[in-house]
């Protein structure tokens, strides 16, 4: 497999200046190969994006502090990640991918090295299965560390989903808001369906990212801004922000993450939902213990 590259090396600045202590939400960091191979059931094989690559560019965005959020390429093998957390200097943290029979032990060398949540893949093209009934063993298993799940899937999976989402015992954040098809527009079934099941599920929050990867017009996205606006706007404490830089697998589209960043005021356009979306809520999910 011949290694991609998914990003590009000198985004523009953004015109949109992040509040104080903004926090980019959803990010990975591929490598580098050398230290920390990728797994042999990766779907895609990148060029390093290294921890050093990542706080350049939030300090070019204007951003504080990172989620990083294991990417499938490192399977269940979260070094590659608790490296970035740990040459961060207390500014990211992160989310892992864990094999069902992990230990307790493991669990808490996670813990200490900054995961505060576990991710559940179900997409075809990312992971080879999905199993549900393990999922829900390690949901049980991590909530009493007090970290929550982190799910991806796409919006035909939905209606399907629910029994076991309904089942996680705790806080849920939704990736890329499920992956609704924005060309139905904002009265449009997929995303009327993905605000139901946040109106009937007080638990569960959505990343209000991914312009880039659902939006058919592509930059400036007006298209998402129409869709995702009044999802902000209904939710404005259970929704988090991310680049998702390196970008894994839009070698097709890559995208200029200054012009993701300007997608912010207009899909949360008072200081007030911005503070909530960068700030406040993240700190909740991964920093709660330096809440007043
Ligand atoms: O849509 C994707 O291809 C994608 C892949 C990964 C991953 O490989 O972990 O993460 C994402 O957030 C999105």
């Amino acid at each position: 497999m011949s290694r991609t590259k998914t990003w590009v090396d000198q985004p523009s600045t953004p015109s949109y200046a992040p509040p104080p202590g903004a926090i980019d939400a959803h990010v990975h960091v591929f490598g580098p190969e050398a230290d920390f191979p990728f797994s042999p059931k990766a779907k895609y094989h990148p060029e390093d994006a290294t921890p050093e690559m990542l706080f350049a560019l939030r300090d070019q965005l204007g951003f504080a502090r990172n989620v990083i959020v294991q990417a499938s390429c490192h399977g269940t093998d979260n070094e590659a990640t608790l490296n970035a957390i740990a040459k961060s200097g207390g500014a990211a943290r992160g989310v892992a991918v864990v094999s069902p029979d992990i230990d307790d032990a493991e669990l808490q060398k996670l813990h200490d090295g900054g995961i505060r949540g576990v991710r559940f893949n179900f997409l075809k093209r990312l992971v080879d299965d999905a199993p549900k009934d393990k999922f829900l063993d390690i949901a049980r298993r991590i909530a009493p560390l007090g970290w929550h799940v982190v799910v991806y899937f796409e919006a035909d999976i939905l209606e399907e989903l629910e029994p076991f989402l309904a089942a996680i015992p705790t806080t849920i954040v939704v990736d890329h808001l499920g992956r609704p098809d924005i060309a139905q527009g904002p009265g449009g079934a997929d995303i009327t369906r993905f605000v139901q099941l946040l109106d009937d599920h007080p638990n569960i929050w959505t990343k209000v990212s991914g312009a880039e990867r659902l939006s058919p017009q592509g930059p400036p996205f007006d298209d998402f801004v129409a869709v995702i606006r009044p999802v902000v706007e209904r939710f404005p404490d259970r929704v988090l922000w991310g680049t998702d830089w390196p970008h894994p697998n839009m070698e097709h589209r890559i995208p200029d993450d200054g012009t993701l960043v300007d997608v912010i005021p207009r899909i949360a356009p008072t200081a007030d939902l911005q503070r909530k979306l960068l700030v406040d809520n993240p700190m909740r999910l991964y920093w709660p213990e330096q809440l007043g």
